[in-house]
C-alpha cells in the first residue's frame, strides 16, 4: 500500500516513544506525584519558552484486560467520549489508515484559562516484544499534535495545545490450570502512559500545575475503570 506523507513521522515517533516509555523512573529525576493502589505517577518540571510542560510518566496494572483491548479503547474514536472527561468535541479529520487516525478535539474550558483544542494523529500497533518470549507483545498507541490547513492554529476561540502521548501496554497471562480456558481472572496488563503537552497560549504555571496534578490521575483511573466494564462481558481480545 502506498504510505502517507506522514509515514516517516509516524514510524520515527511511535518507536522514539516505546523507547522512552520503556525506560525505567528510576533513571532521570522524576518525582512521584500521585499514588492510587497500583497507579504510581511521575513528573518532571520543565518549561518551554516559559511555559510548564511538565513531562509526566503513569505505571498502573490492571487485572482482566490485555493490552491490545486497553491501546483499542484509547485510540478508537467511538469510545472516547465515555472516558475523556474534559472533551467538547471530537472529529476524525483524516482516516490516514485504519490504524492512523487524524482527531480535532476542543476541551471544556478549565477556570481560569481559555479553552483549548488539540490537532494530533494517533497511531496504533502491536509490537513483537523480542526480549521477553514468554510476555505477549505490547501494544502502542501513539498521539502526537499535527498540522492540518484547514485547522489553523488559534484562529477561532480555542488556544491550541501541542501533545506527544503514547501509551504501551504489555498483557501477562497467568497460565490457568491444565486444560482450562484462559478467564479474565487470568490475565493482567501493564500499563505505562507518557505525556507531554504544551499547554500553547498563557496559562500561569501555579495554575497549570495543579491542573495537572488534579487532572491526570483522575484521567487514568476512569479511562482504566471505563476500560474494565468495556470488556468485563466480552470474549477476551490478545
Ligand atoms: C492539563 C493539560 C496537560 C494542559 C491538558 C489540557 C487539555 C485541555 C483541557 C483541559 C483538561 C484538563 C485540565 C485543563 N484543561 C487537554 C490535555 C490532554 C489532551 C489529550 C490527551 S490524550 O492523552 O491524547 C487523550 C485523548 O484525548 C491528554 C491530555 C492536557
Amino acid at each position: 500500500a502506498i504510505k502517507h506523507r506522514l509515514w516517516p513521522e509516524i514510524d520515527r515517533i511511535t518507536l522514539e516513544q516505546l523507547h522512552y516509555a520503556r525506560l525505567e523512573v528510576g533513571t532521570g529525576s522524576w518525582q512521584l506525584f500521585a499514588e492510587d493502589g497500583d497507579m504510581r505517577m511521575y513528573r518532571r518540571e520543565e518549561e518551554a519558552d516559559g511555559l510548564v510542560v511538565d513531562p509526566l510518566k503513569a505505571c498502573h496494572v490492571v487485572k482482566g484486560v490485555t493490552g491490545h483491548e486497553v491501546c483499542k479503547i484509547f485510540f478508537s474514536p467511538e469510545y472516547r467520549s465515555g472516558w475523556e472527561a474534559t472533551l467538547e468535541d471530537m472529529t476524525v479529520v483524516e482516516n490516514i489508515s485504519n490504524d492512523t487516525l487524524v482527531f480535532l478535539q476542543t476541551h471544556k474550558r478549565i477556570w481560569p484559562a481559555s479553552q483549548r483544542d488539540a490537532l494530533f494523529w494517533s497511531h496504533i500497533r502491536k509490537v513483537p516484544d523480542e526480549q521477553d518470549v514468554e510476555a505477549q507483545d505490547l501494544w502502542i498507541v501513539c498521539n502526537q499534535s499535527t498540522e492540518h490547513p484547514e485547522y489553523p492554529a488559534n484562529t477561532g476561540k480555542c488556544v491550541r495545545i501541542y501533545l506527544t502521548v503514547c501509551l504501551v501496554c504489555q498483557t501477562l497471562v497467568n497460565p490457568p490450570k491444565e486444560n482450562e480456558e484462559i478467564n479474565r481472572e487470568d490475565i493482567t496488563c501493564k500499563i505505562t502512559y507518557c505525556s507531554v503537552v504544551n499547554p500553547g497560549g498563557w496559562a500561569p504555571a501555579a495554575v497549570l500545575r495543579a491542573v495537572y496534578k488534579r487532572e491526570y490521575p483522575k484521567f487514568l483511573k476512569r479511562f482504566t475503570n471505563f476500560c474494565i466494564d468495556q470488556c468485563k462481558d466480552k470474549p477476551i481480545e490478545f
